[in-house]
């Protein structure tokens, strides 16, 4: 028996610090197992690091970050905005046209001339304005979906400690109601905004021309309320940013009961869980409130500043008539253009909110965007016919945390698993066994030691080709929402229909395909026929061994099994350690009394490692473990 002392001894030495200490001096917001990729070994150049530049810290402001995603689409918006505009301008020479008419009136002259060529200028406006808001629409559209593409494409190459720090709810509403604000920006933002500037100087202008005091009159009673209402736009901006974080930690909230249903329910926990959803939901509404509040504000003192122009305007319009220095008709005209006046100040204003819950929007959109990513994800098909040569793996000294409080998983871990053959890693819950795996699939990164897949530092491989090489039957032994075929030829989509059935037959799913209506193409999981979990544990192991795997990763995959399922799988295992590596983990010991060799794992370290009778002999925990569970199985 070959009990791993030196292993003991070692990390005698450097103990927690050995790994705790230099987590301790990770940059802030960094989550624990990230190396930034100035950091990373050459193997890894291909990975990414935090992006440069994300929207969060130093990187482009928000604005840029919304520009940039618009910029391709800038020549159908400006075509867009500008159709829409010519709809708009035909309305600015009606103010001018009623002065003509009652010029027309007072002079007994008939105004059907300006009326008619009013009329087809309105027409012709209106077509060309539906044409440029759909033009603005299917844009909006198409950024959208630019948007979701990326973000999606985004999410599933983020690294697993990035991930593990949002929750699905938030990342959902992310990905659906943050990229639709973007349509918003587009159209009321940016391209209302346009129109509204360019309308707002025409009004001016036909304002200018019929009587330059009362422009300024205007002007003064506009500006002045606009300089007070603008003290109000930041308060807007930072409530819009809150009200969207809150409808994503509803998601959040809500996620988390969705997540555990079965347990809620069984609990009797329904009142208490319903209670947490209405109070992210009560949240969510004092924050869109707050929002209402402050634009309402904002809008009621644009719209006031017309009427207390208008009245001033009235005043000091009113005296120039009667003193003979202005036409009644101008004055008309006049009032009219500053009731125009409020269309392109509550576009700009709309626009300007629009741009406000945009910005947001891009920001959280961007907070995805700039975790750590990984490069593209593993090929799926790898599917080969004939097992490559196996894959044998070292661990030296390793260390690794996952940050937090709860301090190392691993604390200088050193174990062998030869190419070829099986090997069983076995010890008490939260010994460190699940985390050689997340280890050997680089979920995580080590933080110390080495570790070597096939002779190659782990580090150095490409990641799609570690990953291609490796199967992995997680504990869960999750399905996804599809038929049984998809969810078997999941990890290899390119599986031949033989090598299918083959796989079928030796987890001995066979029976479970004759019993479902429809055979492989019936939909299992997700509003699908509901499996057990023995079912689901052989469809995960089915679905590892189509991938032909140079090296198999096994966690706990005998755990929900019946005697007779359990004995065929480990004859099953023992028949593919014949033909590549398998390394498995099991609290069974009746799984792994036939490995070729046993490491016993406990607080992390490995404390003995030999075959199961050099362990017995000679390893306290493993004779402990041995002889309850054969105390357990006999009772
Ligand atoms: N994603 C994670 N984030 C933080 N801590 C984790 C994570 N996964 C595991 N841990 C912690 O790391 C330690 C080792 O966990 P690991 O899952 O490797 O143990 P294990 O031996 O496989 O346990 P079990 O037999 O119960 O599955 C435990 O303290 C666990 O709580």
């Amino acid at each position: 028996m070959s009990t791993v002392a030196g292993t003991t001894e070692a990390d005698g030495g450097r103990g927690p610090e050995g790994t705790a200490a230099p987590r301790a001096r990770e940059p802030e917001g960094r989550p624990a197992g990230e190396r930034p990729a100035a950091e990373q070994p050459a193997g890894n150049a291909a990975e990414e690091g935090p992006r440069a530049g994300g929207g969060t810290g130093a990187g482009p402001s928000p604005l840029r970050l919304l520009l940039s995603r618009v910029r391709p689409h800038r020549g159908v918006l400006v075509r867009a905005g500008l159709l829409s505009l010519a709809g708009s301008v035909a309305g600015l020479a009606m103010p001018l046209t009623a002065k003509h008419a009652v010029d027309a009136f007072a002079a007994d002259r008939s105004p059907a001339g300006p009326l008619l060529a009013l009329t087809a200028l309105v027409l012709l406006g209106a077509v060309l304005s539906a044409y440029g808001r759909y033009l603005m629409s299917r844009t909006g559209e198409g950024v959208v979906l630019r948007a979701r593409d990326q973000l999606v494409g985004r999410i599933m190459r983020l690294k697993v400690p990035a991930v593990d720090r949002l929750t699905p709810g938030d990342l959902q509403s992310r990905v659906t109601s943050d990229t639709n604000l973007l349509r918003t920006v587009l159209s009321s933002g940016l391209v209302e905004s346009f129109n509204s500037v360019l309308m707002l100087l025409g009004t001016i202008g036909f304002m200018a021309y019929m009587d330059l005091t009362l422009l300024g009159v205007t002007l003064v009673v506009i500006v002045g309320i606009g300089a007070v209402t603008s003290l109000l736009m930041p308060r807007i901006q930072r409530a819009q940013l809150r009200a969207q974080e809150s409808v994503g930690a509803m998601g959040a909230a809500l996620d988390r009961v969705l997540q555990a249903f079965r347990t809620v329910k069984a609990s009797g926990a329904e009142e208490r869980e319903t209670a947490a959803v209405a109070s992210a939901a009560r949240h969510a509404h004092d924050r869109g409130v707050s929002v209402a509040r402050w634009s309402s504000v904002s809008d009621v003192t644009m719209a006031m500043s017309i009427q207390l122009a208008f009245l001033a305007v009235l005043g000091v319009g009113g005296a120039r008539v009667a003193s003979g220095s202005l036409e009644i008709s101008s004055l008309i005209a006049f009032l009219l253009y500053l009731f125009y006046l409020m269309g392109p100040i509550g576009g700009l204003v709309e626009g300007w909110t629009g741009l406000q819950s945009g910005l947001a929007a891009v920001r959280r959109i961007d907070e995805v965007e700039s975790l750590p990513g990984e490069p593209a994800a593993a090929p799926g098909a790898v599917g080969r016919e004939t097992p490559a040569t196996p894959f044998g793996v070292t661990f030296r000294d390793v260390a690794f945390g996952y940050g937090g409080e709860r301090g190392p998983a691993h604390q200088g871990v050193t174990f062998d698993v030869p190419a070829g053959g099986l090997v069983a890693l076995v010890g008490p819950s939260g010994a460190g066994k699940s985390t050689v795996f997340s280890l050997l699939e680089r979920f995580y990164d080590h933080d110390s030691g080495t570790i070597t897949v096939d002779g190659r530092d782990i580090r150095d491989w490409p990641l799609a080709e570690l990953r291609g090489s490796l199967a992995y039957v997680e504990q869960d032994a999750p399905v996804l929402a599809g038929t049984l075929r998809e969810n078997l030829v999941f990890a290899a989509p390119d599986a031949q229909e033989k090598a299918l059935a083959a796989a079928v037959a030796r987890t001995r799913l066979d029976t479970l395909v004759d019993r479902l209506p429809e055979g492989l193409d019936t939909a299992v999981g997700h509003r699908g026929v509901t499996l057990s979990g023995g079912e689901r544990q052989r469809i995960a192991i089915a679905r590892a061994l189509l991938r032909r795997p140079r090296l198999l990763l096994l966690d706990e995959v005998t755990s929900q099994l019946d005697a007779v399922n359990e004995q065929a799988l480990r004859d099953l295992i023992l028949e593919l350690a014949e033909q590549t590596t398998v390394l498995v983990i099991a609290h069974r010991l009746s799984t792994v009394r036939h490995a070729d060799r046993i490491v016993v794992l406990e607080d992390g370290r490995v404390r003995a490692a030999g075959t199961h009778e050099e362990l017995i002999e000679g390893d306290d925990l493993y004779r402990e473990l041995a002889t309850t569970q054969l105390a357990a199985d006999t009772r």
